[in-house]
């Protein structure tokens, strides 16, 4: 089955929340973890027990783990076999992109079918242009495999090159066309989605980006540690929310490491989330 369909039927089974995996020294130091390759694997392991029945997906982040070299990177393999044997659906968030051939080595690293550090889905960042990632949506179309592209990402900075107008209109509204292409025709939603924040404010309609007509996940990061909360992710995403998967890492984390409690966390974000979204009014 395609990701597109099997997020919007684990979305629709545990509601609406991702769960970052980010070992960041920080936190594991909160946990009560020395900062060392070990300790991401009991980190991961807390996390994906505390998630298998409450989120709809997993989300590590590869910098947290190759900061620990080989070491960190058998980690992070082992997290995404562990998570695909609990039927936990993962984005692995690499933030790859490069030029086309290149770019066929990075989507055989993570969305061929048996690869090493294979996940359901993957972060890629469209600064070569959408069309150079060709062989990572071609992969992923083959392979029932998800391919998430950074639009309006939640960091201030990011505005500054996203809402820039070329040519073919703002580099946002590019991305999201580009995606909505890619998307076309598909049920219940496409494999292909965008990163937007949920500190993007006004930004979606002062670009003209339309997010219906994108027809794919939208991955949202920003709320809690971000200082975004679930009213926003409301305002900016009300008219797509069957479409929204809210991504928090620092703020459920922090409730770590007694798996039970971290659960409890994870509820109460996601339920946050899907109460904020039912209430929105479509048609304000
Ligand atoms: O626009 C983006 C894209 C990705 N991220 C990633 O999401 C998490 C956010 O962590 P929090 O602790 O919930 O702030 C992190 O892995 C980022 O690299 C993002 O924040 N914004």
């Amino acid at each position: 089955m395609a990701f597109g369909a099997r997020l919007m039927a684990a979305m629709r089974d545990r509601g609406p929340l991702c769960v970052g995996i980010d070992p960041h020294p920080e936190l594991l130091e909160r946990w009560g973890l020395p900062d060392t390759p070990a300790s991401l694997v009991a980190f991961a392991d807390a996390i994906l027990d505390a998630s298998v029945d409450s989120a709809a997906a997993v989300k590590p982040n590869s910098a947290f783990y190759e900061r620990h070299g080989s070491r960190g990177i058998a980690a992070l393999e082992y997290t995404l076999g562990r998570a695909r044997e609990m039927g936990l659906l993962t984005i692995l968030d690499v933030k790859r992109g490069d030029i086309g051939s290149t770019m066929q080595g990075y989507a055989d690293a993570y969305l061929a079918k048996g690869a090493p550090l294979e996940a359901d889905s993957i972060t890629v960042s469209p600064f070569l242009g959408v069309g150079s990632l060709r062989p990572a949506f071609e992969l992923a179309e083959h392979t029932g495999k998800g391919v998430f592209i950074l639009a309006l990402t939640s960091n201030p900075e990011g505005a500054s090159v996203q809402h820039a107008k070329g040519p073919d209109g703002h580099v946002a509204d590019v991305i999201a066309r580009a995606a909505g292409a890619l998307n076309e025709g598909k049920e219940p939603m496409g494999s292909v989605g965008l990163v937007v924040g949920a500190t993007v404010g006004t930004a979606i309609a002062e670009l003209g980006i339309d997010l219906e007509a994108v027809n794919g996940p939208l991955l949202v990061p920003g709320v809690g540690a971000q200082g975004g909360t679930p009213a926003d992710v409301a305002r900016v995403f009300g008219n797509v929310r069957h479409r929204v998967l809210v991504s928090q890492s620092r703020g459920v984390l922090q409730a770590g490491p007694i798996v039970e409690e971290l659960r409890g966390a994870i509820r109460a974000a996601s339920g946050a989330a899907q109460y904020s979204l039912a209430r929105t009014n479509v048609d304000e």
